[in-house]
């Protein structure tokens, strides 16, 4: 269960995890539905989906009719199913409507009346991040569903800054429960789904190692509650969908290219963006890639470019591909004024440019504050684009600085304007180094980020609940 699914719904990596992650247990021999709410989306409008259940849920003194939507053709390599709720659970965005806290209730509670209808029950249910983080509460303690609550549930928390919370005056949209469970569903006197489902699910997982020792130092209030429940966490690095996110086959990038052309692959790439972004071709562009927010180091951005080109002197081109919080927006669009010709920004969404920019800039910087995972680096890596970044979760367990004998990339350790300017300078230099760079980026483009690595961790994981 989730809120994102790629290609159905993303808005960041947790639409590409549910997107990918499924496909491959799929083909490691278990059968996988995926369960998101239903968006008024291109995906739902161009393909087709099929009712295979329709009831009424009761959410507080609400009577909600809901269907659940089946893609028919399964071509996802998974199935995917929509709860849709007519003024509900039926708009075009993700997240961020007032009434978002209902919408994922009523999508949580359809699913388990629906659930309690299956002959067969499932052997797991795995829930992804707060919007899903009720129904493990649910299946042990609510009356209603007491014939599911031997049902294993796996929580995986991709982000636990985000943890859901609402107050207690919606507690009655939930059904009845034991009264001495309720305690499961608080934190800090709200409901909070995040450590409810930390609580209450059999396992959960981070998505790195890293992230599983650093939410007991940094979760936004949960710290005392992850070194609680620690037995119960297990870290386990993301994978990437190698059929989407592969150089030598990908449909979005100008020029297609592997191992044994990557110079020259890249170098067209290359070519192409900077003319799309009015860039120098013997600069090396170092790239961003992400929502813009302080969690992604965003809000040092605008002082750190200003930095590097005031300090560079013409040695390097910065490109962004973002959107978020609007005063980074602001302070990132300004600075067009000033650098034109060594800084472009794109504000907004664009699936096809992040991957051409994977493909044709030359470094991708990451000064990640907190990375449960991060996609981009592992991305970043399989394009031969040397990641920039700040060695926290799962960027310190992806990447290796290029001063290690093994090393592929360039690490720094405390977040501040200096080091990240300091650490494009490394860039700089290295780039200036031809016969090094290309070494590095075969390093790179060999090392194996696949689902094929890890998504039979997580399939250990559910045979140890069974
Ligand atoms: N403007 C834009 N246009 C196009 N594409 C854009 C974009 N902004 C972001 N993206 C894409 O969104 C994805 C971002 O993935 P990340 O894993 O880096 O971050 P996110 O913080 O969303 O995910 C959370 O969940 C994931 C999955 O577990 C963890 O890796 C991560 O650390 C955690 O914060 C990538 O596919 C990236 O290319």
């Amino acid at each position: 269960m989730s809120a994102e699914c790629y290609p159905l719904a993303k808005v960041g990596g947790l639409g590409d995890v549910v997107g990918s992650l499924p496909k491959y247990q799929q083909e490691l021999g278990i059968t996988a539905l995926v369960v998101t709410p239903y968006y008024d989306r291109k995906f739902t409008r161009e393909n087709d989906f099929e009712i295979v259940y329709e009831s009424v849920v009761r959410m507080g003194d609400r009577y909600l009719p809901f269907q659940v939507l089946k893609e028919t053709t399964n071509k996802l390599g998974f199935f995917l199913h929509t709860i849709r709720i007519p003024g509900l659970l039926d708009r075009s965005e993700i997240y961020s409507y007032p009434d978002e806290t209902e919408q994922f209730i009523a999508f949580q509670l359809a699913f388990l009346e629906w659930l309690l209808t299956f002959t067969t029950k499932p052997d797991i249910i795995h829930c992804h991040d707060n919007h899903t983080g009720l129904v493990p509460y649910l299946l042990s303690h609510a009356y209603r569903y007491r014939f599911l609550s031997t049902i294993p549930s796996i929580l995986t928390i991709h982000n636990g800054q985000y943890q859901g919370w609402f107050g207690w005056d919606k507690f009655d949209y939930l059904p009845a429960t034991d009264p001495w469970t309720r305690g499961i569903l608080d934190w800090g006197g709200a409901i909070n789904p995040l450590a409810a489902a930390v609580k209450a699910c059999w396992k959960f997982t981070t998505v790195s190692p890293s992230y599983l020792e650093e939410l007991k130092i940094n979760s936004k209030g949960l710290e005392t509650l992850f070194i609680a429940e620690q037995r119960k966490g297990t870290g386990i690095l993301n994978g990437i969908d190698t059929e989407v996110w592969n150089p030598g086959t990908d449909p979005l990038i100008p020029q297609n290219y592997n191992l044994d052309n990557v110079s020259k692959g890249k170098q067209e790439n290359k070519r192409a963006l900077c003319k799309e972004f009015g860039f120098t071709l013997s600069k090396p562009i170092v790239a961003f890639i992400g929502r813009l927010v302080d969690e992604k180091g965003a809000d040092l951005l605008a002082a750190a470019i200003e930095q590097i080109l005031d300090t560079s002197k013409g040695k390097v081109s910065i490109l962004i591909l973002g959107s978020g919080d609007p005063v980074i927006e602001e302070q990132l669009t300004v600075l067009k004024e000033k650098y034109k010709k060594d800084y472009a920004i794109f504000i907004g969404y664009d699936e096809a440019l992040s991957h051409r920019i994977y493909a044709g800039a030359d470094f991708l910087l990451m000064p990640s504050r907190v990375e449960p995972c991060g996609l981009n680096q592992l991305y970043a890596l399989k394009y031969g684009t040397m990641p920039i970044v700040r060695s926290t979760g799962g960027l310190k367990d992806s990447v290796i600085d290029i001063s290690e004998p093994e090393g592929y990339g360039i690490c720094f350790e405390d977040l501040d304007t200096d080091n990240i300017t300091e650490s494009v300078n490394r860039a700089i230099e290295l780039y200036s180094n031809t016969g090094g760079l290309r070494l590095l980026r075969k390093r790179m483009m060999l090392l194996d980020f696949s689902w094929n690595r890890s998504a039979s961790q997580y399939i250990d994981l559910y045979n140890s609940l069974k």
